[in-house]
This record gives structure tokens, C-alpha cells and sequence, in this order.
């Protein structure tokens, strides 16, 4: 077995709006699952399908998806900032097999990620830098957005570069799922907020902190259930997972962008990222959920939720 998976939502709010003493019990519980099945697998190398939220990636040029042939994280929220650990390699492999294949993925040797990114890498491996990792950023956050299709066949794309490699590679979704932060939009959007969309890099103080505090602020009020903001979908999370689960994934290839902001906010597109990884893992043959755990926690605005998967040797077609 060389390929396993690890998929999960992740947010700023993690230990600055904390809910309840046994809910945070429970998700420590759970990321202490996630990381007992990434031990006992032992990847030599993590590829992680990431987004970003207009931290690294702007409107000055937006690819629908690109691979960091090296990055660094800047270190938002409570998250490291600092280069990864990326295999410069491994990474270059995959963009050529992706063009080769027919998929416009595109490449930055100097890729900048936020919290959707280096967050699972921190709580999977404890450091932003501990494993050899290639970050793949999908756009989830600026629209306009392509076919879910097109995620899907990324995911193949990449589940077959690594899966020829005959190294143990870990694919890490990281987002999702149903949930709606305060996030701006280019439509309608006043010339400073544009700016701020199109070439917003390093922020001064006070802007990072209006936007801190706007967040935290939109956290508090979806738990006191007076938030404007779409509510989280544990109905509509529940039939992503089943969807994932039963690895019927091209079933998502008629889910428009629009049903996923509908049904489930703006930043339910993150499930894009899970959608990648389990893609690429099905490369490798018939796959089996391990563990999943799901709990909608608005004081984190996140449908809160973890899958493990390993390939299922037993259903492996030779
Ligand atoms: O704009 C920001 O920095 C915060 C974004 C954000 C907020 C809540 C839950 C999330 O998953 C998330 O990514
Ligand atoms: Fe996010």
C-alpha cells in the first residue's frame, strides 16, 4: 500500500473561540486519530490539496489550481510562518505528468499558503516542516469557479504521478465542509476591499486585525444563532461524506459552484480539496474509509469533519 488519506477541516478559530470544554475534548480526540493513522502508515511524502483565503493567492493571477515547487507559509492566525518542507522534485514531476495528461495545472516555485494549508500540517505532523510535502493550492474562495469535474480529474492527474513513484504518500484534503466565514467578494466590492483582493499581500497590523476581529465576531454570533451568515448543513455534510465513503466521486461532476454555495455557504467549495484527494487515491485501486468523525461547531464556523482512508488491498484489481 503506498497511497493512504487524510482529509479534514480546518479553521482559524481553533483555540480563539473555543466551544464547549467536551466538544474541544472530543475534536482532540479525533485529530488524535487522524494522527495515529498517519504514524502507523509513515508517508515519506505528503502531497496536501489546500485553498487559500486571499493570503497567498490574489486576483493579480488566480489559476483554478497550481502546484508549489516550493512555498512558504505566512503565518496567519495561530499557524508557523516559514518555508515547507516541499519536494522541489516531486512537485515538478507532478505538474509535468498533470500538463501531460491534459490538465492546465499551474506551478510556483515560490508558492505563499496560509492556515488551509500549513493548519493540517501542523496538527498531522506537529510542525509545518517535519515531512517532505508538495502543497497543491485549489482556488475555493474567488470565483468564478470551474466544473467540480475538473477537480476530480486533478486529483487522478496527481494520484497517478504519485502513485508510479512507489513512495508512501499521504494525500491531505484540507477544508470544508459546509461553512460560510466572512469572506469578501470582488463583485460589488469597494476600491480598498478590491485591492485588498487583488494584490493584498502583507497586510499591515490594523488590517489584520479589523479582519481577525470580524471573523471572531462572526464566529460568536453563528453560535448565538444571530449570524446573517449561511448556516452550517450537517445534512448536506453527511451526503458529501456518504458521496466520498462510497467512492462515487464522479457523482459530484453534477454539483455546480452555485448548489455548493447554496446549499452550504461560500466555503463549501473547500470540499474540492477532499474531492482531489480521495481521486487520487482511488489511482490506486479500490479504497476504504477508516475512521470519520463530523461535528458542526459554528464557535468555529466549520462542519467539522476528519476522514482517514487506506487503499483496500483485498478489492485491489492486479
Ligand atoms: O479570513 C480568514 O482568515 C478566516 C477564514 C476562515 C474562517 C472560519 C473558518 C474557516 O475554515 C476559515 O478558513
Ligand atoms: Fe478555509
Amino acid at each position: 500500500m503506498t497511497l493512504a488519506l487524510c482529509t479534514l477541516s480546518h479553521s482559524p478559530l481553533i483555540g480563539v473561540n473555543q466551544p464547549a470544554p467536551d466538544v474541544v475534548a472530543e475534536v482532540d480526540g479525533a485529530l488524535a486519530r487522524a494522527r495515529e493513522h498517519v504514524r502507523a502508515f509513515s508517508p515519506d511524502l505528503a502531497v496536501i490539496f489546500g485553498p487559500d483565503h486571499f493570503n497567498g493567492v490574489f486576483y493579480d493571477m488566480l489559476p483554478p489550481f497550481c502546484v508549489g515547487a516550493g512555498a512558504e507559509s505566512i503565518g496567519d492566525w495561530r499557524t508557523s510562518a516559514g518555508p515547507l518542507a516541499v519536494d522541489t522534485e516531486a512537485a515538478r514531476t507532478i505538474h509535468r505528468q498533470a500538463l501531460a495528461a491534459g490538465l492546465d495545472l499551474a506551478v510556483s516555485e515560490r508558492m505563499q499558503v496560509d492556515h488551509g494549508i500549513a493548519q493540517p500540517l501542523e496538527f498531522l505532523f506537529g510542525s509545518i516542516d517535519a515531512v517532505p510535502v508538495v502543497p497543491v493550492f485549489v482556488n475555493c474562495a474567488a470565483p468564478p469557479l470551474g466544473p467540480t469535474e475538473r477537480i476530480r480529474l486533478l486529483g487522478e492527474a496527481v494520484g497517478r504521478a504519485v502513485s508510479v513513484s512507489g513512495r508512501r504518500v499521504l494525500l491531505i484534503g484540507s477544508g470544508g465542509l459546509s461553512h460560510d466565514p466572512p469572506i469578501p467578494a470582488l463583485e460589488g466590492a469597494s476600491p480598498e476591499v478590491a485591492e485588498r483582493l487583488i494584490a493584498g499581500r502583507n497586510p499591515d497590523e490594523d488590517t489584520v486585525a479589523t479582519r481577525v476581529a470580524r471573523v471572531v465576531a462572526t464566529a460568536q454570533e453563528l453560535a448565538a444563532g444571530t449570524s446573517d451568515r449561511a448556516p452550517l448543513a450537517p445534512e448536506w455534510d453527511a451526503e458529501v461524506m456518504e458521496t466520498l465513503a462510497r467512492g462515487r466521486l464522479s457523482e459530484f461532476d453534477s454539483w455546480s459552484p452555485e448548489d455548493f454555495a447554496a446549499e452550504a455557504g461560500n466555503a463549501a467549495h473547500e470540499v474540492r480539496t477532499w474531492i482531489a484527494a480521495f481521486a487520487a487515491l482511488g489511482t490506486a485501486g479500490a479504497y476504504r474509509v477508516t475512521s470519520t468523525y463530523y461535528r458542526p461547531i459554528p464557535e468555529w464556523i466549520a462542519g467539522f469533519a476528519i476522514m482517514t482512508a487506506v487503499v483496500d488491498e483485498q478489492k485491489v484489481t492486479r
